[in-house]
């Protein structure tokens, strides 16, 4: 190439200086469960997109939030956390993940601040490099907020035991520490490319799926440990309100696997079902700009899953 030039895809700006390329590509955070992925994937964003629970293993759904910046676009994929299959669905999670890291641009490896270096991270370590070995990953220390610097310090060491990082960096999603920068870092492993989805898209997941995941984050609040895994949404309408523009009528379903489960998600002469509802339809609002109507019942799909045909239906 001439000297003077500017490499292809680079434009020269007004006052003569080379601009930096346009990039556009995808990143995914890995990470044992409760590691911090879905908020980090929020505070990228800038809003909810994937859901959260203080709960392990809630995210099910390769959800996707977009980063708009005027040098680059970073789609983030969500993934559930990797784990040791127990059913037909836990098989499947597992499936999405490995595929999903496959596919991406870069990876970031979340650790949070106050747990120990351990195992789990050992098991994402290895699983890693026999999917994406040449993927690059970015070691990611997360909740900074929640330990002292010197914690943070040492977490930083540790980690280098795990994995060949192809950068360190330590973050916080609540208090927004170096949320900025970790964004940098990971548009800079984009490749070249142009803007993939139009200004202002969040994510591309339907919106049917997000009120789906939302009414789901409401009813796994405050229920007993056993039950998150069992509970399952499908929305099964969401049309406009009769003779109102500025309302949404939802119908959704929420199931459970067994008969005894429907009693704790109704609650006493329903009072948790409906507290639950009033929860989601705030979210729902929230996300849709409209007024919502929400209709929820709850339905026992016999052990969902463990049964292909019914795990098909519920969409996984
Ligand atoms: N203090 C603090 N808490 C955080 C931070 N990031 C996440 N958390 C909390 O950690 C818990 C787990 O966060 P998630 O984002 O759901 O974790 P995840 O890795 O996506 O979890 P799975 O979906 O189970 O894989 C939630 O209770 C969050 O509120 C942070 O930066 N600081």
């Amino acid at each position: 190439m001439r000297p003077g030039l500017p490499r292809p895809g680079r434009t020269i700006g007004d006052n003569g200086q080379v601009n930096a390329p346009h990039r556009s590509g995808f990143a995914c955070f890995v990470g044992r469960p409760n590691a911090g992925k879905s908020t980090l994937t929020n505070a990228l964003v800038g809003t909810k997109v994937a859901i959260t629970s203080s709960k392990p293993q809630t995210t099910r759904h390769a959800i996707r939030g977009i980063v708009h910046r005027p040098d680059a676009q970073l789609i983030i994929v969500d993934t559930p956390g990797l784990h040791r299959p127990r059913t037909l669905l836990g098989q499947r999670l597992n499936d999405v993940v490995r595929e999903t890291w496959s596919e991406v641009d870069v990876v970031g490896f979340c650790v949070p601040a106050d747990q120990k270096v351990g195992p789990g991270d050992r098991f994402i370590a290895a699983e890693l490099k026999k999917v994406a070995k040449r993927t690059p990953v970015i070691g990611v220390v997360t909740k900074t907020d929640l330990v002292s610097q010197q914690q943070v310090a040492e977490q930083l060491v540790a980690m280098q035991e795990v994995l060949d990082f192809a950068e360190l960096i330590p973050v916080s999603a609540v208090d927004g520490f170096q949320v900025g920068t970790l964004a940098d870092l990971l548009v800079t492993r984009l490749p070249e490319g142009p803007q993939l989805y139009p200004d202002g898209e969040l994510t591309d997941e339907p919106e049917a799926t997000l009120v789906a995941e939302l009414i789901r984050e409401a009813a796994l609040e405050g229920v007993r440990d056993e039950l998150p895994h069992s509970i399952a949404v499908t929305v099964e309408e969401m049309v406009p309100h009769e003779g109102r523009d500025d309302m949404v009528d939802v119908h959704a379903l929420l199931y459970v696997e067994r008969p005894s489960q429907k009693g704790i998600v109704l609650g006493h002469k329903g009072e948790r079902l409906r507290d639950v509802g009033s929860t989601a339809r705030k979210h729902i609002e929230a996300l849709l700009g409209s007024k919502v109507y929400l209709e929820l019942h709850v339905k026992v799909a016999k052990d969902w899953q463990r049964d292909p045909k019914q795990l098909r239906r519920l969409g996984f």
